[in-house]
């Protein structure tokens, strides 16, 4: 971490930064006016960097904000693919890569019907601090597709991803851009990418993509890497403050890939967890719900949570998948999607008892939220810190599939533990040099932040 105390913050420096901040920020509104979620992601990072510019004017003259925020490419390209019964449909892919600062492009593909330019962007941006925060070198980008995978027979996902691939393939590669999964995607999705991508270039680039079956390039441990990851920040954050996840009663959104590792890390961690949800509306089992029911029915037969409460009598199944953070918990991960807190389940939750959150998901909580839990004593752990344990395992699978070897599962958890533990680290120490100690939110984007400026600093104006 950078000598940051020895540099004066005067009264000058200090109003300076806060009008370049508010400049920069008019100037993003007028840009991008329809871009909500964008528009959302960069204001939380704003707040957090006035001091910053206060202490570093050189971030000023080198005009690091104003080309940060603006992607280094946006691509957006038709997808045309045809359904079993010879409907032909169009969808729209992106792919937004942002920036390669610390590394070759790297973030997820999300296939969801609310995909698109802001969705896109936001995720893009989030994932700049949260791979600089990781320590390896890698930059950032993210893309989708407002393709519906629900409903979808098998051979549709497989022409629908190829059609995608078929347009992607032009974009990235080992050292250019390297997708991984999100919502939607997943290992099945990742293979048929990654078949169609070397069949076009007609080779075996191993390190195009990560997120692969362990059995076929794929690194272990990254499956369950981000969900783990998170409750590993967490456990982080709460032993500091002398509590645990040993006891305390856990409510995790989602039945996806974070939140069913989320879940798993936490059981083992001695938590009873409560309740968990998807779109359709959550279960809550007092008792703690059973995982391999959960693991069969979302990864095998891919079914609604709702038919959970078939084989378990005992559970309660509602409809309205926001009323979850109705329930009384300890401790709260959100892993499932962006804006799924709002003021309202915040005042619930800390009504309830809350003492600590961590978010599994991209910004599930909207920024009054997150302002509620910090007015309230709430431990909060933010996404681009909590969550980047999967991309940190994404980043091993890159180096693992260059160096055309495979480490053992204890391997990856040992490194994964790690650097979650380096992230906590870093994001506290950043919130004691710049007067906000213990807020892991200005933490997180700071540290993040002066890894990135100082890397654009060095390679110019650009
Ligand atoms: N997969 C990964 O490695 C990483 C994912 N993330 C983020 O974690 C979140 C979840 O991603 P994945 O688990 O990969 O996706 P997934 O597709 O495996 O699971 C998403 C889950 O959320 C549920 N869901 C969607 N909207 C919901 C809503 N409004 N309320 C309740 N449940 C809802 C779905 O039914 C599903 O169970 C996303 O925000 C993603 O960007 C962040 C870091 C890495
Ligand atoms: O593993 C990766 O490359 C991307 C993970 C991701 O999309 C995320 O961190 O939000």
């Amino acid at each position: 971490m950078r000598q940051l105390t020895k540099i004066e913050s005067t009264q000058e420096n200090r109003s300076r930064a806060n009008d370049y901040v508010h400049e920069v920020y008019e100037l993003i509104k007028k840009r991008n006016p329809d871009e909500k979620e964008f528009l959302q992601a960069t204001r939380e990072i704003f707040d957090s960097l006035r001091p910053v510019f206060a202490k570093h004017p050189e971030y000023i003259r080198n005009g690091i904000l104003e080309r940060l925020t603006e992607p280094e490419r946006i691509i957006s390209f038709r997808v045309s693919w045809e359904d079993d019964q010879g409907k032909v449909h169009v969808n729209r892919g992106f792919r937004v890569q942002f920036n390669s600062d610390l590394g070759p492009y790297k973030g997820g593909i999300r296939f969801h019907p609310s995909v698109n330019t802001s969705i896109m962007k936001f995720l893009a941006f989030e994932q700049i601090f949260k791979n600089a925060l990781t320590g390896l070198p890698i930059g950032a980008g993210k893309g989708g597709s407002d393709f519906d995978p629900k409903g979808k027979s098998e051979r549709e996902i497989m022409r629908f991803t190829q059609s995608f691939m078929t347009e992607l393939s032009k974009h990235i590669g080992p050292d250019v851009d390297v997708p991984a999964g999100d919502i939607g995607v997943g290992r099945r999705e990742i293979g048929y990418m990654f078949g169609q991508y070397n069949r076009l270039k007609g080779g075996y680039e191993a390190g195009v993509l990560t997120g692969k079956d362990p059995n076929h390039g794929g690194s272990l441990g990254r499956k369950e890497a981000t969900g783990y990851g998170t409750v590993y920040f967490v456990e982080e954050m709460l032993n500091e403050n002398s509590l645990s996840f040993k006891d305390s009663k856990v409510i995790v959104s989602g039945s996806g890939n974070v939140s069913t590792y989320a879940i798993e890390k936490a059981l083992q961690l001695g938590a009873t967890v409560v309740a968990c949800s998807d779109s359709g509306g959550y279960i809550y089992d007092k008792n703690g719900i059973n995982l391999d029911t959960v693991k069969r029915l979302k990864e095998v037969e891919q079914k609604r949570i709702s038919e959970y409460v078939k084989e378990h009598p005992e559970a309660e199944y509602h409809e309205d998948c926001t009323a979850i953070w109705s329930i009384p918990c300890d401790i709260a991960l959100p892993c499932a999607t962006q804006n799924e807190i709002d003021e309202i389940a915040a005042h619930m939750l800390i009504g309830n008892g809350l003492k600590a959150l961590g978010e599994g998901a991209n910004m599930p909580c909207t920024i009054e939220a997150i302002t509620i839990f910090m007015e309230n004593g709430v431990l909060f752990a933010p996404a681009k810190a909590a969550n980047a344990g999967g991309v940190a395992v994404s980043a091993m699978e890159m180096s693992q599939n260059s160096m055309r070897l495979a480490w053992t599962e204890e391997e990856i958890d040992e490194r994964l533990k790690l650097v979650m533990k380096n992230i906590y680290e870093s994001c506290k120490t950043a919130a004691d040099n710049f007067g906000k100690p213990g807020n892991l939110v200005m933490g997180a984007n700071v540290a993040g932040f002066l890894k990135v400026a100082d890397a654009m600093v060095a390679h110019g104006i650009r």
